[in-house]
């Protein structure tokens, strides 16, 4: 908005950003839209109004600078024409518009119903004009007319833009930054998707609205039902005070997506007829649970952009002091992504599950909100547990809306074969960077299930995917990413028969631990894993300690003199217990569990102090230990000696350049640190502290607070936002301890 901020001095129409702007239909959203312009600047305001009181309104409370008229005079010198009228009225607005149209001039509109205004312009002009670019803005009431304008209606609302094949790029850009400029946030989108998406999210509640009031109304006891009308009653009939013309106009428009929305809405509601008949409470407990946290969730999105100013992400720094002594006990997080993978076992399973230390970020709320849109109850019962009643493996209901996974990569990876593994034909959408990001690995492995996919672009979200028989299958894991390996094993769950995976870790995992607790079935032979799930059972999981987290504190309580530290629930799998047998073998002070009949080392971990000395790596011990290499880098840092890493040139690229960092970070605090064919070599001694900088990687921010928690001087670390929002309780459990550190915006 303040890239348009002007001075005092009115400037002339054809210095002001947006020139001559005319309205056309001066009510309450027109009126509005020209004075949040005129407010602030932005442009010389004209308006037409088949009421011309309304005109003189319009000049007389400082909406508009000129009434105009439909006339060559008017129209031909415009730079930008926006219709205002109901949706109906377009059309014969538009014909008187035609003859004077020019060619640089932007024309949009406002109505509510996209189609129909598309469907006038093509009679109208024959084609859909190259400069007419439709537009609607998500904010209004129940007012009507130029009194009821307000110049903020539009700030922090959505406003969408939908464009045609033919349209002008360069006055879509214009209609974005217009809407921009008077503070909406402005997206595009298809004309038929808006008409749909807005039937169902204002079109219907409308309808019930009106309905209800005249049902009401109409009723032997209406005036006791209004005169004891609760606030229920006002909240959820607001809207019926909206103007009955614009009202009208929007259902005769709309009247395939509303008629669509209005079929699947009866049904429901006869669902909720029958629930009550037979006295059918758990079929109510279902629906209720799961719209109360529809409608808290979507609440908690729309504050996020009504509400909450723009999150600068980067200002966020961390200092941490030398000097700090780690004692205690702690209990740690929950690992996010096996929170992920037992929800959505526990929601395909038969039965109530009970998960506790559940790791509740804002990805693992998406998975929830997900299985909770087909029809699963999971009731939250604490900031970590959760009660979760499963519907069986292919039990859950086709979603009335594409899924959206917002910006969760773990969801997409967790969900993706189980929406594949269902009798429906699913869409599935995200928000960026999701969206649009090839991901060939998920695709292909959806194609092994024999899922038919639909994309609009190859490999991307969003997509269709349709069912067809399961086949039984094989799979090579190969050189797969963690993700990708829990995407296979989800996959196995729906395969005819027994399934394989080649090529997948030697060792038992801790995904598979909590996939056996639900009754499926691994075997392990020299080539292959096995699969085979069959319904799946109820059961009460803990989710064990995030893996990261558990090294992170251990690797602090090694390094700082006199601290002694027990973590409790752990379950390390082969991977972290490698990682803590090389902390012992550099010479720390660690006590491990012993390995538990699941292949586990389950229960606490007690680390003391105790010099380290320095380590060296194989190519095949690095890639075992690459997501734990920023923290084994830094233990290199303060080692005694020089630690050789081999294979870093190997790694997947977005490990290697978390070691570069690292590489660079330890080089500024007088650590020598180099990688020279691909092996890298750290000089262990007395980091110096000083300035370093995460780039946004939480990974690399616990890692740099560990190279500056024992060095001479302060450390700060920059752009520690996202550490803060992904690991909140592991910071403040780590102050807890005695850690040192301080946030500074
Ligand atoms: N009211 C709301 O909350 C929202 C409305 N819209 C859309 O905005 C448009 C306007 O709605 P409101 O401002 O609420 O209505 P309104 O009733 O306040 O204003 C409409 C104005 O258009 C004028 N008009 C009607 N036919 C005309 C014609 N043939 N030529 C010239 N002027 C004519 C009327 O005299 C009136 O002043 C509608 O298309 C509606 O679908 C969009 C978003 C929100
Ligand atoms: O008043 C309300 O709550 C609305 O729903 C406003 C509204 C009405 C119509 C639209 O096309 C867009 C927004």
């Amino acid at each position: 908005m303040d890239e348009f901020k002007l001075t005092e001095n009115r400037l002339k129409h054809d210095q002001l950003p947006f020139g001559k702007v005319m309205i056309v239909g001066l009510g309450m959203i027109g009126g509005s839209f020209a004075k949040a312009l005129k407010e602030r600047g932005l442009a010389e305001l004209y308006a037409v109004d088949r009421r011309e009181g309304e005109l003189a309104l319009g000049v007389s409370t400082g909406v508009i600078d000129y009434p105009a008229e439909l006339t060559e005079q008017f129209i031909a010198q415009m730079d930008v024409i926006v219709l205002a009228t109901p949706v109906r009225a377009m059309a014969s607005v538009l014909a008187e518009i035609k003859p004077y149209l020019a060619a640089h001039t932007l024309l949009t509109d406002v109505g509510s119903t996209k189609g129909s205004v598309v469907e006038a312009a093509v009679t109208v002009f024959g084609c859909m004009p190259a400069n007419f670019i439709p537009g609607h803005p998500i904010a209004g009431a129940e007012k009507s007319g130029v009194l009821a304008a307000n110049p903020q209606l539009f700030e922090k609302h959505m406003a969408i833009v939908t464009p045609v094949a033919d349209s002008d790029p360069v006055l879509v850009d214009r209609l974005h930054r217009l809407w921009r400029a008077i503070g909406a946030d402005v997206v595009s989108m298809d004309v038929d998707h808006h008409d749909h998406v807005l039937a169902s999210s204002s079109h219907l509640p409308h309808l019930l609205a009106y309905t209800l009031v005249d049902a009401l109304a109409n009723s032997d006891r209406s005036q006791d039902v209004f005169k004891f009308a609760a606030g229920g009653f006002r909240d959820f009939t607001r809207i019926a005070s909206s103007d009955p013309v614009m009202w009208r106009d929007v259902f005769l428009a709309n009247k395939d997506a509303t008629l669509a929305t209005l079929d699947q809405f009866t049904e429901r509601l006869a669902d909720m007829r029958d629930a009550i008949e037979q006295g059918d409470g758990a079929s109510m407990f279902g629906v209720f649970t799961r719209a109360k946290s529809a409608r808290d969730h979507f609440l908690r999105l729309l504050e996020q952009r009504t509400i909450a100013p723009q999150k600068d992400t980067s200002s966020v720094s961390l200092s941490v002091l030398p000097a700090s002594v780690i004692k205690g006990k702690v209990s740690l997080p929950g690992d996010k992504s096996l929170s992920h993978i037992a929800i959505t076992m526990a929601a395909l399973s038969r039965g109530v599950s009970h998960l506790t230390n559940v790791c509740l970020d804002g990805g693992v709320r998406v998975t929830i909100q997900a299985l909770r849109d087909m029809g699963v109850v999971i009731e939250t019962l604490s900031e970590s547990s959760l009660r979760v009643h499963g519907v069986g493996l292919r039990g859950l209901k086709a979603p009335i809306a594409p899924i959206n996974l917002h910006q969760s990569e773990l969801s997409l990876y967790v969900l993706l074969p189980v929406l594949a593994g269902q009798p429906f034909v699913v869409s599935v959408t995200a928000d960026d960077p999701l969206l649009n990001h090839v991901r060939a690995d998920v695709f292909d492995l959806m194609r092994a299930m024999g899922t038919e996919l639909e994309f609009e672009r190859k490999d991307c979200l969003p997509v269709k995917m349709c069912p067809t028989q399961q086949a039984a299958f094989s799979l090579s894991l190969e050189g797969a990413s963690q993700k990708l390996i829990v995407s296979a094993f989800m996959a196995c769950l729906f395969a005819e028969q027994e399934a394989n995976l080649t090529e997948a870790p030697e060792d038992v995992t801790q995904m598979e631990v909590l996939l056996q607790g639900f009754g499926v079935r691994i075997s392990r032979s020299k080539t292959a894993v096995s699969v085979a799930s069959g319904e799946l059972v109820s059961t009460d999981v803990e989710i064990v300690a995030d893996m990261y987290s558990c090294a992170w504190m251990a690797l602090l309580a090694s390094l700082l003199p006199g601290s002694e530290l027990v973590m409790t629930n752990l379950g390390l799998d082969a991977r972290a217990f490698a990682y803590f047998t090389l902390l012992k073998q550099m010479g720390a002070d660690i006590e491990l569990p012993d390995r538990n009949a699941a292949g586990l080392y389950e229960g606490q971990v007690l680390v003391r102090f105790a010099e380290l000395s320095a380590f060296q790596l194989s190519v095949d011990q690095t890639c075992q230990l690459r997501t734990l290499m920023p923290l084994l880098c830094v233990a290199a840092a303060y080692a005694k000696g020089e630690s050789r890493i081999e294979g870093i040139g190997q790694l997947p690229y977005y490990h290697e350049d978390r070691v570069l960092a690292l590489v660079e970070a330890c080089n500024l605090v007088q650590v020598n640190a180099q990688v020279e064919s691909g092996c890298l070599r750290i000089d262990g001694g007395v980091p110096q502290g000083g300035e370093l900088d995460c780039a946004g990687d939480q990974y690399l921010a616990l890692a740099m607070l560990v190279l500056g928690a024992r060095s001479k001087t302060v450390t700060q670390i920059e752009d520690c936002q996202t550490l803060l929002e992904e690991f909140s309780e592991l910071d403040a459990q780590a102050r807890q301890l005695g850690l040192h550190c301080s946030v500074a915006q």
